[in-house]
């Protein structure tokens, strides 16, 4: 049996007076690939950075590979926010060479041969790529540690969906398999085949965590498929949409 790697207990989180987690049970196990999934709004974002110590939670508790979030926890994490924070003005070597001084774990010729295989000539200034591209230089910095647990809040939204399928295919051929990877995305479709788990965020809470194996077999459609059904969005009478 894996060893469990992510623990959560009854987390709560609001901000001012919006609860955007509210009572919030997970626990995930070591080397799988899990989607969190949930409508806009429904705390996928809080919970990550619950997870890497960005944020803390006003109630409950988490342990990562048997510890709170702290400084151990964040060497064994790597993370991908939501939004780009790498300054324009830096080159990719720049970037390689910085990766390379702050975490041990980073591994250097893997991501070169990354970038190669995603054909991203290193030279180049961050200004002067794409939004695609940026984001796939982000995911193969992150994705080259050799982490115990890979945070990715929407990582290929911004790529093409004729492309999403190489890069997902090149990450996931050369991360740490032993590492679980969370991944945050309203791209359903496009990674489910490489998913084990997916865990459905409604409202702050988790109204389901399932083999994904077990999804198709039991419910007899995909991952796609059921989160549409479950999160069908029904217009209010004031003509606003809504999620059931
Ligand atoms: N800094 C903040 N201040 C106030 N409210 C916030 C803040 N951050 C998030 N929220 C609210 O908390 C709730 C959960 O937000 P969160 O970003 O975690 O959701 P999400 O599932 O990641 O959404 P999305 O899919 O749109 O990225 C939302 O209602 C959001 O408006």
């Amino acid at each position: 049996m894996s060893e469990i790697l992510i623990q959560c207990q009854d987390l709560h989180k609001r901000y001012g007076r919006k609860e955007a987690l509210c009572g919030v049970n997970l626990r995930l196990e070591s080397g799988k690939i899990v989607g969190l999934l949930g409508p806009n709004g429904s705390g996928k974002t809080t919970l990550i950075k619950i997870l890497n110590g960005l944020l803390k939670p006003d109630q409950g508790m988490v342990t990562i590979d048997g510890e709170e979030p702290g400084i151990h926890t964040k060497s064994v994490i790597s993370y991908l926010p939501d939004k780009p924070y790498f300054a324009d003005w830096m080159k990719i070597t720049d970037l390689l060479e910085l990766f390379e001084d702050f975490y041990e774990d980073f591994d250097r010729a893997r991501a070169e041969k990354m970038c190669q295989e995603l054909g991203i000539d290193t030279k180049l200034k961050m200004k002067t790529l794409s939004k695609g591209n940026k984001e796939k230089v982000q995911l193969v910095l992150v994705m080259s540690r050799q982490a115990k647990l890979y945070l990715l809040d929407e990582p290929i939204a911004g790529v093409d969906p004729a492309a999403r399928d190489f890069i997902l295919s090149t990450i996931l051929n050369n991360y740490n398999p032993d590492g679980t990877v969370l991944i945050s995305t309203h791209l359903i479709a496009d990674v489910e085949r490489v998913l084990d788990e997916v865990v459905f965020l409604k409202d702050g809470q988790i109204v389901r965590q399932e083999q994904v194996d077990d999804i198709r077999e039991k419910e007899g459609m995909s991952v796609d498929e059921l989160f549409r059904q479950e999160f069908r969005a029904v217009p209010f009478e004031g003509g606003e949409w809504n999620v059931k």
